[in-house]
């Protein structure tokens, strides 16, 4: 990955936006994860949730292609983790960090990564869903291990309204994988109190 900027001033994912996809200057969320943990994948799923919605525009975005520096690091067992640095320059709403639950020998550098958003100054407070990937596999891991691995409970409870926690599959389609509506209302919701539109539904009408 070279870092280089796009012309949109970094981190789009990509051309191929529905049409009610917002083209101003902000982004709403960012996608992030440590290599092959399933931004792309996931990022296509949402885009055909949210796509057949009347309602809520928002924009994917990814950190994989543009925008961002990425550093090789050596970790015990002498394998390549990608550590991804954000240089982001666009305001965003939130954060969706994309997790890899069935790649336990990655745990540990997406652990150190999460730490690191959640950490950040230049992303607090903003809204961050942890997203187990892969849920379909056989070997992934089950969400008592992965409570224990990455220190979930305890996460939750530093971050109280800010971290939510989410599992899904990217390969089932959405009406086999609840949780992947369950995240674009959850994103249609971030968007919608940072806009200040709360108590209106996905397409903008007051609710009753
Ligand atoms: N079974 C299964 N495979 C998945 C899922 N999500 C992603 N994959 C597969 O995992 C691999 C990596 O997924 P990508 O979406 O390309 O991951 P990425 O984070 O964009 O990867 P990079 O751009 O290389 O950092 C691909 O072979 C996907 O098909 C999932 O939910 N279930
Ligand atoms: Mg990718």
């Amino acid at each position: 990955m070279s870092g280089g900027a796009s012309k949109n001033g970094g981190m789009c994912c990509g051309g191929n936006l529905p049409a009610n996809s917002p083209t101003g200057d902000a982004d709403d969320f960012l996608l992030i994860g440590l290599q092959g943990s399933g931004k792309t994948l996931l990022g296509q799923r949402l885009r055909t949730v949210y796509g057949r919605c009347p309602g809520p525009p928002f924009r994917v975005v990814t950190t994989e292609t543009h925008g961002c520096q990425d550093f090789r690091v050596p970790t015990a067992r002498g394998c390549p983790v990608r550590n991804v640095k954000i240089r982001y320059s666009r305001p965003i709403r939130g954060v969706v960090f994309a997790l890899d639950a069935s790649d336990a020998a990655a745990l540990t550098g997406a652990a150190v990564e999460l730490y690191e958003v959640l950490q950040r100054p230049d992303l607090s407070p903003k809204p961050v869903c942890l997203v187990l990937t892969k849920a379909d596999l056989p070997v992934t891991l089950s969400r008592a291990e992965l409570d224990l691995t990455l220190g979930l409970a305890e996460l939750e409870r530093l971050y109280p309204g800010r971290l939510r926690v989410a599992e899904l599959s990217s390969v089932l389609p959405p009406e086999e994988c609840p949780a992947l509506g369950a995240l674009v209302d959850w994103m249609a919701g971030v968007k919608a109190r940072d806009l200040g539109l709360e108590g209106r539904d996905a397409a903008g009408r007051q609710k009753r």
